[in-house]
């Protein structure tokens, strides 16, 4: 029995006992059914009070428990996770939607699961509000590669700090055109043309109110640069949960844009270089003008990579995450749209948030799920959408926080 409560009225929902159930926490859901599963890894055994979120780990000790399906039939008959899991090169997923529906817990949940069937797995958080750290119930800030303790393979989780990375290539940058009485001195050495060629590069400006985007851009690129260091290569799945859909749409224009100014700049790196000892004065002594353009020629082969790993089929997966509203509908549908006409490959639409089936609604939860319905049936019909595989994943009545629920979510929507 569950228990639902809204402001205006408090009803109980009496599942019908002719159909199978699980518990999670001290409330039920219903199973379309109940199999039976022994887990090599991990198993959940219920604490005393019986909530998900004080499920205790045995550690590879099988055991039977019961596994939860997703509320909805579309999943049924996929075999997504299976091929999401197979082979063991390494594999990218990005998880991006709109804000607040749950990419966080589907990155993470995602994330253990490749963990628990064998990847060493790597979960970036790319959002400026991170949240990687309330989702795992661990200490993950810090910008650099840190453990998660809890699933059977390695699993680290790494919060890019945005602010960090993005002064990187603003010192870069600034040593390159950014600064104001560049032209005037430029001028005055009978180079104003070049000036003004790094002028029309706004660069100065772009960092300055850097565009929702560019914070991300670079992070994934300070990931890819992590990537490529020995001491990382182990990693065989990616996880990205990356900023709200906005940031995501800017970000994949980003790529072209930024590799479009660097590649003016670098054309100016040889005439700048000629003017070495000059301009060192000007752009500061601790940075020479022709290692600063290396760095930048750097940047712009990894926004290069990032690019392309952005469109590469055979790596990388973008899994739109939304919620049954129109609202959220409606923008995924856009970001759809979006990644397609940049070929991105994305082929997995999950629906977070369904209310549980129930014999028996309150006036508020039939309202909420008859426009749930609705939204849903939007899907079906809308053009971008409708070809995704849709998962469909219920709305749980605890907070998801911590491995073990991490686990639990994972497993009702990654099947
Ligand atoms: N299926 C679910 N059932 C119940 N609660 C959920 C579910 N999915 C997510 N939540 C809860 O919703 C809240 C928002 O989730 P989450 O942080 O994963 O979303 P997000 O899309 O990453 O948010 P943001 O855009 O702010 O980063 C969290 O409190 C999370 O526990």
């Amino acid at each position: 029995m569950a228990i639902c409560s809204s402001s205006a009225s408090t009803c109980i929902h009496s599942f019908s006992s002719s159909k199978p159930m699980a518990i999670v926490g001290n409330r039920c859901f219903y199973t379309h059914s109940l199999k039976s599963h022994v887990s090599p890894l991990w198993n959940f055994k219920p604490s005393f009070s019986s909530r998900l979120l004080s499920l205790s780990i045995v550690r590879k000790k099988p055991r039977t428990f019961f596994q939860v399906r997703s509320v909805a039939a579309p999943t049924e008959a996929t075999t997504g996770f299976d091929e999401m899991v197979s082979g063991t090169q390494r594999k990218y997923y990005m998880l991006g939607g709109k804000g607040g529906v749950g990419k966080t817990s589907c990155a993470a949940s995602l994330a253990v699961k490749f963990a628990n069937n064998g990847h060493p797995t790597l979960v970036v958080s790319t959002d400026p509000a991170h949240s990687l750290s309330d989702s795992f119930a661990q200490d993950l800030t810090g910008g650099a590669l840190v453990p998660v303790e809890g699933p059977y393979s390695p699993l680290f989780a790494l919060e890019i700090n945005p602010e960090k990375a993005r002064e990187e290539f603003r010192s870069v940058s600034q040593k390159n055109g950014g600064s104001s009485g560049v032209k005037d001195f430029m001028d005055g050495m009978g180079l104003g043309m070049i000036a003004e060629q790094l002028g029309e590069l706004k660069l100065g400006e772009l960092l300055d109110t850097p565009p929702p985007g560019l914070d991300e851009a670079i992070a994934i690129s300070k990931v890819m640069q992590f990537l490529e260091s020995q001491e990382y290569n182990m990693f065989t799945r990616i996880v990205f949960d990356t900023a709200p859909t906005g940031h995501t749409l800017r970000l994949l224009s980003l790529p072209d844009f930024l590799d479009a100014s660097i590649g003016k700049i670098l054309k100016l790196k040889q005439k700048i270089s000629s003017a070495t000892s000059a301009i060192k004065s000007v752009f500061g002594q601790e940075e020479n003008p022709q290692h600063a353009a290396d760095k930048l020629e750097k940047l712009r082969e990894r926004m290069i990579k990032v690019r392309e790993l952005f469109r590469d089929t055979n790596s990388t997966e973008f899994v739109i995450v939304t919620i049954p509203t129109v609202m959220a509908i409606s923008e995924s549908s856009r970001l759809c749209a979006s990644l397609k006409k940049e070929s991105v490959p994305v082929k997995t639409l999950v629906v977070n948030q369904i209310l549980p089936p129930s014999a028996s609604d309150c006036k508020f939860c039939a309202m909420k799920r008859k426009d749930q319905a609705r939204a849903i049936s939007m899907i079906e019909s809308d053009p971008e959408l409708s070809s995704l595989m849709m998962i469909q994943a219920p709305l749980v009545d605890v907070e998801i926080r911590g491995v073990p629920a991490l686990q639990f979510l994972g497993d009702i929507v990654w099947k």
